[in-house]
């Protein structure tokens, strides 16, 4: 096998280079976080051409500007931008204290997929959707790859390996397995609960739960989780058989980070679709391939799941997994939580 990386293995290294702040080259292009970006690099930047700030059709909806291409805007950023300029349009905390952003310029015709796959690319990095973008000659010693193959490699599946697995006894439920899996793409781990032994020929009880670090380890009260985990590994342990997979998918697939930046709106009176999408995501950026992938790993090919959340059956559904039955996780509600269980019934098609 030769040394030189491969296209998943380029891309993780794109992926990692923009969380440091680091400009990567994307078809012609120098492509840089807004987020990570530090002041010395855009002037670097500044000083190849006329950058634009690429941002995603959500965020320019939030910010009136025109976005020519589905799913993005190329903002013009003007000669004496500074980061904070470029910071004011990635970030949305200051928008209410700071309606006036404009007029913003956009960019309409001309070459979007360098722009486009370095959008996705910071989707994938868990960082603010909104790109410094330039063209340039390629740049010695930064990670360079096309767009098409980079637009491919995120949209495909990664291979999810068995790593290790132990018994872990828990109080739901003595008879318990532990599973690690990691993804061949340098993503994140994922994680299986196997409660018992279940037969492999027969549907077997499972979850597939989101990670939430608030609600999970905190008991957070903003949202249902904490009580949804615990009540389905009781169910589990009291059939005596069961899978839960622990999925690393925090705060619906934008990481914790942008997490408590949508909490942050959602104080300032947003709900949890509108705060999502005034960050520049959608409302569910969840990649259920996986627990599809990581149940086939397990042997299973049939289950009954719990859950409220009708996208979710459909997914596996449509990714080789027979949904036998629903099994609902009614969780109670408290004054914290209610609007945002009303939300995810109401904008998100949840039956509670
Ligand atoms: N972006 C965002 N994510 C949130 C918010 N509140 C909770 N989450 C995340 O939402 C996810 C909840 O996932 P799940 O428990 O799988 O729930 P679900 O899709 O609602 O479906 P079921 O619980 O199966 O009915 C977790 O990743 C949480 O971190 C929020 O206000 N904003
Ligand atoms: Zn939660």
């Amino acid at each position: 096998m030769s040394l030189i990386p491969t296209l998943a293995e380029t891309v993780s290294r794109a992926r990692t280079d923009l969380r440091m702040g680091l400009p990567v080259m994307i078809g012609g292009h120098l492509a840089a976080a807004v987020e990570t970006l530090s002041p010395a690099r855009m002037a670097a930047m500044q000083a190849l051409g006329r950058p634009v700030l690429a941002i995603t059709e959500r965020r320019a909806e939030t910010l009136k500007a025109r976005a020519y291409d589905a799913g993005l805007a190329r903002v013009k950023v003007p000669g004496d931008a500074d980061l904070r300029w470029l910071r004011a349009i990635a970030d949305p905390s200051g928008d209410l204290m700071t309606p006036m952003k404009g007029p913003l310029f956009t960019d309409r015709g001309g070459e979007t997929a360098p722009h486009l796959a370095a959008l996705a690319l910071a989707k994938a990095a868990q960082l603010l959707p909104a790109v410094l973008v330039v063209p340039a000659p390629l740049q010695p010693g930064l990670t360079s790859v096309e767009p098409g193959p980079l637009m491919a490699q995120l949209a495909s599946e990664a291979a999810l390996n068995p790593v290790a697995c132990a018994r872990l006894p828990l109080g739901a439920a003595e008879r318990s397995r532990l599973h690690i899996f990691r993804p061949d793409d340098g993503g994140e781990e994922h994680y299986a609960v196997e409660i018992g032994d279940p037969p492999r020929d027969q549907p077997v009880l499972a979850r597939l739960h989101s990670a939430c670090f608030t609600g999970d380890v905190l008991g957070s009260l903003k949202c249902d989780c904490g009580p949804q985990l615990h009540s389905a590994l009781n169910l589990m342990g009291s059939q005596g058989q069961g899978v839960l997979l622990y999925l690393n998918q925090e705060g619906r697939g934008i990481g914790l980070a942008n997490k408590m930046r949508a909490y942050a709106l959602q104080n300032q009176g947003f709900d949890t679709v509108e705060a999502n999408h005034r960050l520049g995501f959608e409302d569910d950026e969840r990649d259920f391939r996986i627990g599809a992938e990581l149940l086939r790993r397990l042997g299973f090919d049939r289950v009954r799941l719990l859950t409220n959340n009708p996208r979710k059956v459909a997914m596996l559904q449509g990714h080789g997994i027979e949904v036998k039955e629903r099994v609902p996780l009614i969780v109670a509600r408290n004054r914290h939580n209610t609007d945002y269980l009303d939300v995810k019934a109401e904008k998100s098609g949840h039956l509670l």
